[in-house]
């Protein structure tokens, strides 16, 4: 079935909606909804349908039961007797108290077995929505980091999150609404044949098929006026919030009263859009209710005149408006059935729809694990581009033989970060080869090649979680003592060790409670604790001061030796021992040899190199400035090497001590 949203008059404004199949939607929910691989969840569905059906045929009998109490007390003539030999009791049971406890009874047998059937179908729900949540979740993971860079994290999880939600929506609203709400339409199609005629039957049928449709279009109309009031009222509270936030500009500017007009707007906005949703939903109970009320009516008529004609008791005619009656109520809910299931479809697709993107980087059918043995890395002829349009790297090859060092330093943005996500194959080359021992990485399985590298990344993000959550993400089987050793190698543990909580301490959201110098430490003991035999070195110190730089340096030079090491340097004392140093500008490798030899060259890397050199000696004589006044000022390093690129070390000294900021990385410094 397809439906679009679609209403006159005053939803014309909304942009058209998308179309729902909920057809498509029902197939791909499936195999979520129909577990092969759990045969006690089958069993559940089955047992939850069986009582569901069970429920329905007691509910059905509670009209009847109200009928024979009727007729009993309307016939008493007969002691009960007729009512007794139309039911085939003894008249002792035909008795009008007895059939009224019936009644009570039936009633209880319904509410019962509807309750221990949305408890047992509770497990088929709550399963499904568990297994679709993890499979996007593991989806997401498995997609490319290009795909996570252009969506937002928050967006992301808030489609998840409806998703979620909407599957138990979806599969609740199915099977505990509307499903049943059809059983019992069915079921007194029957009685209604059965106990009466075709009559009754066809004004019933029409009615329900005047009922739904009604319901379907009014709601179609009244979701585009609830969506228009929900932005309405977010528009409102943004603007609220926005104002309140600025109060001080609004003072500035004697802008109260513009500031109340434009709050204004934006509420009378969100009234008007209230008051249609409030009248729309007068339109859907009223049009509701004159429907079922001309169907209810017509046939009591007709029952009046079979009781005239002597076809038809009393009892009948309380029968056909009990059973009416109680049909009213689950089908008064069906506009918000409808509305909850149109919606969570749109959410769920939603969420198929990234289900449905194929990853950029897959593992090659057949892919083998990659088999580290000395560890070199090699790259041939390298081009890369994000965009099309705009070259990133061009034409790079260089090998770092097994064990050695190799360092790239480069201008900002020259591309040096790019070629570890290529050597992570988060990204495919244009053209060239990435090669580790002569296998080319884009041949080997993902798991095996991110296995053999590691990586100390430029920014570090932590999880909001404990320390020893963090290091030990590098190997979480590691022993205490080895991330302590891991921490102590990573400079590290002394901060620790002084930290309220110690290794259990909490590092808040994005390990926001750490300075960018502990969170690279926790970066680097993590990435010591993994002991991959290829290592990637991205600015890894670069968060810390010269004093702890040069300590850690000392750690990290020895967990590079008899390793692959890639170092992505700006800070170039960091990297004179390299073996080979490469220089990358705009995408290429303009100069390449030993430190000392590039000097000797006299071109970009010997200008760098005396720059940085000019820089240092400047920082040093304000650190000495510093230290003689007494103060212990701090020099923020996290973004010192990138304005080393730019600034001659004459102007940092011209900008005096306010151009540096003092950092929290102090603090925890001097705890060290
Ligand atoms: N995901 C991306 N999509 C498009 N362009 C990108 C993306 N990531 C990086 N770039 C661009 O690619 C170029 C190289 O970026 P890269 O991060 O490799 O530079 P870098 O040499 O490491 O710079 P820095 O030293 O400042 O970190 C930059 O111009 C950057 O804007």
């Amino acid at each position: 079935m397809s439906l679009f949203t679609s209403f006159p008059a005053s939803a014309q404004h909304q942009k058209p909606a998308r179309k729902i199949d909920f057809g498509v939607t029902t197939r791909k929910l499936w195999p979520y909804l129909w577990p092969a691989d759990r045969p006690d969840l089958k069993k559940r569905i089955y047992l939850s349908l069986m009582l569901l059906l069970a429920a329905k045929i007691v509910t059905v009998t509670i009209p009847y039961s109200f009928k024979w109490a009727v007729d009993a007390l309307a016939l008493p003539q007969d002691n009960g007797q007729g009512t007794a030999a139309s039911l085939a009791l003894h008249p002792v049971f035909a008795g009008p108290i007895v059939l009224t406890l019936l009644y009570g009874l039936l009633r209880i047998v319904m509410a019962l077995l509807t309750q221990v059937r949305d408890g047992v179908f509770a497990d088929v729900a709550m399963h499904a929505v568990r297994r679709l949540a993890r499979d996007v979740f593991v989806h997401l993971h498995s997609l490319s980091l290009r795909f996570h860079l252009e969506r937002k994290t928050g967006g992301l999880t808030r489609i998840l999150e409806r998703g979620r939600n909407s599957i138990e929506t979806i599969v609740r609203t199915t099977v505990l609404t509307a499903i049943p709400t059809a059983v019992e339409f069915v079921l007194i199609l029957g009685i209604l044949l059965h106990q009466f005629d075709w009559r009754y039957a066809l004004i019933v049928i029409t009615m329900i098929i005047a009922y739904t449709s009604y319901t379907t279009a009014c709601t179609n109309w009244r979701i585009g006026i609830r969506k228009a009031m929900n932005e309405s009222d977010t528009d409102a509270n943004t603007k609220a919030i926005d104002s309140l936030l600025n109060f001080e500009t609004v003072k500035y500017f004697n802008a109260e009263a513009r500031e109340k007009r434009r709050y204004d707007d934006s509420i009378s906005r969100y009234e008007q859009m209230s008051i249609k949703t409030y009248t729309s939903l007068a339109w859907l109970n009223a049009g509701q209710a004159v429907i079922f009320t001309l169907g209810l009516t017509l046939v009591m008529v007709l029952c009046i005149r079979g009781i005239h004609e002597g076809t038809n008791t009393p009892g009948d005619f309380v029968l056909i408006n009990a059973m009416m009656i109680q049909l009213y109520q689950p089908l008064s809910y069906m506009g918000l059935v409808y509305r909850e299931i149109r919606q969570s479809t749109l959410d769920i697709e939603t969420m198929f729809e990234i289900l449905g993107k194929s990853p950029e980087v897959a593992d090659r059918p057949g892919a083998k694990p990659l088999i580290v043995r000395e560890g070199g890395l090699r790259l041939d002829h390298v081009s890369f581009h994000y965009d099309e349009r705009r070259p990133i790297l061009k034409d790079v090859s260089f090998e770092v033989p097994p064990g050695k060092t190799v360092a790239i330093v480069g201008p900002s943005g020259a591309g040096k970060s790019t070629l570890s996500r290529l050597i992570f194959r988060f990204y495919e080359p244009s053209s060239g080869h990435i090669t580790i021992d002569g296998q080319d990485i884009g041949a080997v399985t993902q798991v095996s090649l991110r296995g053999a590298l590691g990586i100390v990344p430029q920014d570090t993000v932590l999880f909001n979680d404990t320390l020893d959550y963090n290091i030990r993400y590098g190997r979480p089987d590691a022993t205490d003592a080895e991330v302590r050793e891991a921490a102590h190698l990573a400079q590290i543990d002394g901060f620790i060790e002084s930290a309220p909580g110690g290794y259990q301490a909490a590092v808040g959201e994005r390990g926001l409670k750490l300075s960018g110098g502990e969170k690279q430490r926790v970066a680097i003991a993590r990435t010591i604790l993994k002991a991959p035999p290829i290592l990637v070195l991205d600015e890894a110190t670069s968060a810390l001061d010269s004093f702890t730089e040069r300590a850690i340096q000392g750690a990290l030079d020895q967990v590079a030796r008899g390793r692959t090491t890639l170092v992505i340097a700006h800070r170039l004392s960091t990297i004179v021992g390299a073996d080979e140093i490469l220089v990358l500008d705009k995408g290429e490798i303009v100069e390449r040899g030993t430190h000392a030899e590039l000097v000797a060259q006299q071109g970009i890397y010997a200008s760098m190199w005396s720059r940085q050199h000019d820089v240092e000696l400047a920082e040093e004589i304000l650190r000495r400035a510093a230290a003689e006044e007494g103060q212990a000022v701090e020099i923020s390093l996290g973004e010192r090497g990138k304005r080393q690129e730019k600034d001659e070390a004459t102007t940092a000294l011209k900008l005096g001590k306010g151009d540096f900021e003092e950092t929290e990385e102090h603090a925890g410094l001097t705890g060290l």
